[in-house]
């Protein structure tokens, strides 16, 4: 706990698949106090966030009023996070809401592109706050990511299966598109091409993200979250593969997440980097 208050805290996307969780893992913390509910869809508006969660009741309406949000937030003793799980469409503009009213973001939303990243950096930076982006708050993601690095050197060929449930607005997966990035990051570039290659059908190869590393996304309605590195050299294939079976995983991260982003004053984009 910083000091003797605890973290007061802000859910956006309550409503949500991680939104709940997120507030049962909240109301469960010690160290921080649920203090309010955000959701845009108006079957939850109004809505308590407890009782939806399927927990007891929390007397914290759902509301849809961001900025109304946000303002109370910001008049707390505590500085204020608001954890963010709602859409790629919304999520820049809810960053910049947050850092405005000096509301630490803490953001598990994916599909935000480079130049905005980029941006947010930069107004995180003027505003001197922290503000954490996660891709994936699941430890078993960054274990993966490091064994694939550690294979990175060497193998030179390799391409990334990603396979969400068909809810999953973006594609590909935030978790493959940070992963692509840090297998670039040593400036190798991957798959060498063997012969003149043709897609019959336009997409069948994949996306190409960073140094030519192909992203391959699968949408089914039965799959939580999956994602598979594939390494391949003459003779053997070595395959990483980290499933998600339930959306409890990713809490540890993000009650970590809340509790270290009070103490940074830039963007930090990344599990691997606070743990
Ligand atoms: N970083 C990580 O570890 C993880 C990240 N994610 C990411 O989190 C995001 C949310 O995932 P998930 O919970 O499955 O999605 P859901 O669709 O289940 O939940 C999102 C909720 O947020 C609401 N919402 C959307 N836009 C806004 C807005 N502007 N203001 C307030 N509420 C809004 C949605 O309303 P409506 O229904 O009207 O759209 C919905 O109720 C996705 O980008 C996903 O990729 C998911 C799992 C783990
Ligand atoms: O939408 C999801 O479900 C998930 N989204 C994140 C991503 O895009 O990587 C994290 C995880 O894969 C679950």
């Amino acid at each position: 706990m910083v000091g003797q208050f605890p973290i007061p805290v802000v859910v956006n996307g309550a409503g949500g698949k991680m939104g709940r969780e997120v507030v049962k893992a909240v109301a469960a913390a010690q160290d921080m106090t649920l203090l309010g509910a955000i959701d845009r869809n108006p079957a939850y508006l109004n809505e308590d966030a407890g009782t939806l969660a399927g927990m007891e009741p929390l007397e914290i309406p759902i509301t849809n009023d961001r900025e109304g949000m946000l303002a109370m937030a910001a008049q707390e003793k505590q500085p204020a996070v608001m954890v963010d799980f709602t859409h790629p469409e919304s999520v820049y503009d809810n960053i910049r809401a947050a850092i405005a009213y000096g509301v630490r973001p803490v953001v598990g939303t994916t599909g935000l592109s480079e130049a905005q990243i980029q941006d947010l950096a930069e107004f995180a930076d003027k505003a001197s706050m922290g503000c954490l982006l996660i891709p994936n708050f699941c430890i078993g993601i960054v274990l993966l990511q490091q064994a694939a690095i550690a294979a990175s050197q060497y193998f030179d060929h390799v391409e990334i299966i990603e396979l969400h449930h068909n809810q999953k607005a973006d594609a590909p997966s935030g978790t493959a598109v940070k992963t692509a990035q840090m297998l670039a990051e040593f400036g190798k570039t991957y798959n060498q091409s063997q012969v003149k290659e043709t897609e019959q059908l336009p997409g069948a190869r994949g996306a190409i993200a960073d140094e030519q590393i192909r992203i391959h996304s699968v949408r089914l309605p039965g799959l939580i979250a999956h994602q598979e590195v594939i390494f391949g050299a003459a003779g053997q294939i070595y395959t990483l593969r980290h499933d998600t079976t339930d959306r409890g995983c990713y809490m540890p991260g993000v009650l970590l997440a809340i509790r270290q982003v009070l103490s940074l004053k830039s963007l930090v984009y990344g599990l691997e980097k606070i743990l």
